[in-house]
């Protein structure tokens, strides 16, 4: 079983340095960084983080020109210690490519899972039909866009649960399924549309579920943390 990870977007790196200090020395949490923390806090976040022994996810999405994401991924591969990044797959199949490529060029790199994101977990059925102006229903893009992520080298997508089985179905049980929008029947949706629990997302076949707020804005991050362990761990 893999450990849920927690999206760690806090405002400066002291919060998020007490934050992980509520947890005790020796737990090794899996820990994703997104935009808020890396503009902030930079390759040091990183270094201060693995430091500590947790398994981190660089969740930057890029979405560039093919040689720009190329390069940034060769940055990303040098920082070492990243398990999984990610590019937006509306990028297209070139610049897919080239983000593998990106990361293959360097010796870290070649650890590093490259998902793609498929629709973000908050993209409404009526955001996809009448502002991305995308036919279909939002699994046809979501399936299209993990077939393109396939064949152009991405280990995996980012999606939401409810897309997870189709998914396997589509590129087979070995590519990767990251699922965030995690919250218990009892939490808000907040800015997300397409959630589901950490239950729902285990028996669709998700490899790794990402929680954010559910954990971070508890009054018992520690707690809300096994809650949501115990949902997806459970059978
Ligand atoms: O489609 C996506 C892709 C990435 N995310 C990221 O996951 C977390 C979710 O945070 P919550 O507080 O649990 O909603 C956040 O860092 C997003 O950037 C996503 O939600 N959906």
């Amino acid at each position: 079983m893999t450990r849920p990870i927690i999206a760690l977007d806090f405002a400066t790196s002291n919060e998020m340095f007490s934050f992980l200090d509520k947890f005790p020395k020796d737990a090794q949490l899996f820990v994703k960084i997104g935009m808020e923390m890396y503009y902030q806090s930079g390759p040091d976040v990183i270094k201060n983080i693995s430091a500590r022994g947790h398994d981190i996810f660089l969740d930057l999405k890029l979405h560039d020109i093919p040689n720009t994401v190329e390069r940034a991924m060769r940055v990303i591969g040098e920082l070492g210690n990243i398990k999984l990044t990610t590019v937006h797959a509306a990028g297209g199949s070139h610049m897919i490519a080239a983000a593998k490529n990106g990361l293959l060029a360097t010796p870290n790199g070649q650890n590093t899972k490259l998902l793609a994101i498929t629709q973000l977990t908050s993209t409404s059925q009526r955001q996809l039909n009448e502002e991305q102006l995308i036919p279909g229903t939002v699994q046809d893009s979501v399936l299209n866009y993990a077939r393109v992520a396939q064949q152009n080298g991405a280990d995996g997508v980012v999606s939401s649960g409810l897309e997870v089985q189709a998914i396997k179905a589509a590129t087979g049980s070995d590519f990767l399924c990251v699922t965030p929008g995690i919250r218990l029947q009892t939490q808000p949706d907040e800015d997300q549309t397409r959630v589901v629990t950490p239950a729902v997302a285990r028996q669709n076949g998700s490899d790794y579920i990402v929680v954010g707020r559910p954990i971070t804005q508890a009054t018992d991050a520690v707690s809300a943390y096994q809650q949501i362990l115990e949902s997806w761990e459970q059978k």
